[in-house]
């Protein structure tokens, strides 16, 4: 049996992890399961209760998407499959990856024994408008290029029927013929999400093409800062060892850098190992304090985890205008995380005590 390669995708904080630690409870149950995660900024938070729950990771943290999918995607693929011969393998791009530009690279990796079984998106349907009008660039790629897209926080009392109505309305402008699944998945099952992210077609022709010359234009006219595009080449965490590269020039992935946006142009991480302690009561007011206004630049997503006062750990997540504490298993060292625009490094270090 061929490799099945499941990608999904979705904006940061849409849900993805969440998702697939449903899917490996419930509906991957028994099967043998890799995860190649790519989270944007440098400091990997997502893998530990995978890595937990017994799941192999491979974590490719990068802050030019399509340079590390060109230059090792293709390795870290047949690597994978040696080494773990797994079922499947589950690609989790960084939440401002373009999916289209994953699927391609997918699709000119598989050879033999691996397929592209399904592509996904999380769209989190009380964000989904602000998204496309703020990140329109990314977010929209993301839906046009899915199969099937899943509305998260379908549960929460922010997704009233009217903001449910109109981001099916956007959804479809952008994607007539993905299904688009609106009960929460505890509710309909993973199997059968599974069964129905495994049944749709994967299609990029709705996807706009970077590369025609409007779109150039427009990018030059309102996008190019005049700035050389800086590529920060890839790490990659495995076993230990991990080497830069400057895949700029020979990424060979058919984009122009200068012509359209990289995701590292636009957004910026900030992270830091810590020994600090905390108590949840300091983080929770952290947390308030980056959704609040724009005072340490517009924060998109912030999570991480860290040693508390008590000597238990605090877990948490934000996204705009929600943030989760919460205790968790002790980790190697306490990790923070902070994505978004135009971010202030001195203000956050000063928030977190550091
Ligand atoms: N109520 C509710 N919360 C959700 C849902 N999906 C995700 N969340 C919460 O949103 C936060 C972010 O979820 P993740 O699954 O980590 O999101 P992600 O897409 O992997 O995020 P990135 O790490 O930024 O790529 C967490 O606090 C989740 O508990 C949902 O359907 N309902």
């Amino acid at each position: 049996m061929a490799i099945k390669i499941d990608v999904i995708s979705g904006f940061l904080g849409a849900g993805k992890t969440t998702l697939i630690r449903k899917l490996l409870m419930d509906a991957l149950k028994g099967q043998q399961v890799v995860l190649i995660e790519n989270e944007f900024g440098e400091i990997g938070i997502d893998g530990g209760f995978l890595k937990d729950a017994g799941i192999q990771i491979r974590e490719m943290n990068s802050g030019c998407i399509c340079c590390s999918l060109v230059g090792d995607f293709g390795t870290a693929l047949k690597e994978v499959a040696e080494k773990y011969h797994p079922d499947r393998i589950i690609i989790e791009p960084s939440g401002v990856g373009k999916l289209s530009d994953v699927i391609r690279a997918v699709e000119r990796n598989t050879g033999e024994g691996m397929v592209l079984n399904s592509a996904t998106t999380v769209v989190d349907v009380t964000k989904c408008r602000m998204y496309l009008k703020n990140f329109g660039e990314f977010f929209k790629n993301q839906v046009e290029a899915a199969g099937t897209i899943i509305l998260s926080r379908m549960d929460t009392e922010k997704a009233k029927p009217e903001t449910v109505e109109e981001a099916l309305k956007l959804i479809r402008e952008l994607n007539p013929s993905a299904t688009v699944i609106t009960t929460p998945v505890e509710e309909l099952g993973g199997k059968k999400v599974l069964r129905t992210m495994e049944g749709n077609k994967i299609d990029l022709t709705l996807v706009e093409d970077e590369d025609d010359e409007e779109e150039e234009h427009h990018h030059h006219e309102h996008h190019d800062h005049g700035e050389e595009h800086h590529c920060h080449g890839h790490q990659e965490h495995e076993e230990g060892h991990h080497h830069d590269h400057d895949g700029h020039e020979e990424c060979g992935c058919g984009h122009h850098h200068h012509h359209h946006h990289d995701a590292d142009e636009v957004f910026t991480s900030w992270g830091q190992e810590t020994v600090r302690r905390y108590t949840g009561e300091e983080i929770r007011s952290a947390l308030e304090k980056l959704s609040a206004d724009n005072s340490y630049g517009t924060i998109l997503r912030a999570k991480g985890m860290v040693e508390g006062t008590d000597g238990k750990w605090i877990y948490f997540d934000m996204v705009p205008g929600e943030a989760d504490v919460r205790e968790g298993e002790p980790e190697y060292t306490g990790r923070l995380c902070v994505i978004g625009s135009d971010l202030k490094e001195d203000g956050l270090k000063k928030l977190f005590g550091l």
